[in-house]
């Protein structure tokens, strides 16, 4: 079965565009779950654009689903994610001033560094996945590094579906064919759509979780909530 973990970030950058509490976080987080949701998706960055560390501490003691924290593992970060002890924690390379993410890590290159920290975030039964681009290379590098799952970054899938949906799917399959025969989990995100959401799951229906938000807030404005997310699970077999 693939979970669908529903991204808020969107949610706190409007909250966050007039200071005040509109519209709130954790009611939002809570009404996700209430509507079909299997977990809740933040990221919180260094510049607090978006969701604040005050906000991830605030909503972890309401959640009934699961909680994946996603982020740069920078000291604050760590710190973070070991004290409020989410189910998963993903670890992405991004830079401070990037708008969103737009890479995944090189897991050879920084093998030493990422085995380090999945490491400490283990030993705190915290599951770590590691977000790659889809290269088996990338993939298998995540398992030695000690990492639980990957998580896939489907941006290249999602701005290829239009023109060739099976060119844009081939290396996610690939990839998506490595971590199943490694025993890795299988996660997926970035730009994930009502549009593309229904291929990606049909061509790689073991995927554990697909993580979405900017596509959820923005059908939210025209369907409601409570109706999108019920179409992004009906998307993944739900
Ligand atoms: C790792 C990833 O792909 C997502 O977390 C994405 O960065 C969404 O975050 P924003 O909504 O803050 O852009
Ligand atoms: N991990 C991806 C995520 O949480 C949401 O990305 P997007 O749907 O906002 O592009």
């Amino acid at each position: 079965m693939t979970k669908l973990s529903v991204n808020i970030n969107k949610v706190a950058t409007l909250r966050n565009a007039r200071g005040g509490n509109h519209p709130d976080v954790l009611r939002v987080a809570a009404d996700c779950e209430m509507f079909g949701a299997d977990g809740i998706t933040v990221h919180p960055r260094p510049d607090e654009r978006h969701i604040r560390y005050a906000d991830v501490r605030a909503i972890r003691p309401q959640i009934t689903t699961e909680l994946n924290i996603e982020g740069n593992p920078i000291d604050r970060y760590i710190d973070l994610v070991l004290e409020v002890k989410p189910t998963q924690v993903t670890l992405v390379p991004d830079a401070e001033d990037q708008i969103t993410s737009n890479h995944g890590w090189d897991t050879k290159a920084n093998r030493a560094f990422l085995t380090d920290v999945v490491g400490r975030f283990r030993e705190a039964g915290i599951r770590t996945s590691i977000f790659v681009d889809p290269s088996v290379e990338m993939v298998g590098y995540a398992k030695e590094c000690g990492a639980d799952r990957v998580e896939l970054y489907t941006e290249p899938y999602a701005a290829g579906y239009e023109r060739d949906r099976e060119a844009a799917i081939a290396p996610f399959v690939a990839a998506a064919e490595e971590a199943r025969r490694i025993g890795l989990g299988l996660n997926a995100g970035h730009d994930l759509s009502l549009q593309n959401l229904h291929f990606f799951h049909e061509r790689i229906p073991w995927v554990d979780e697909v993580s979405i938000g900017h596509a959820i807030i923005c059908d939210a404005l025209y369907l409601g909530l409570h109706e999108t997310i019920a179409m992004y699970r009906r998307a993944i077999g739900r």
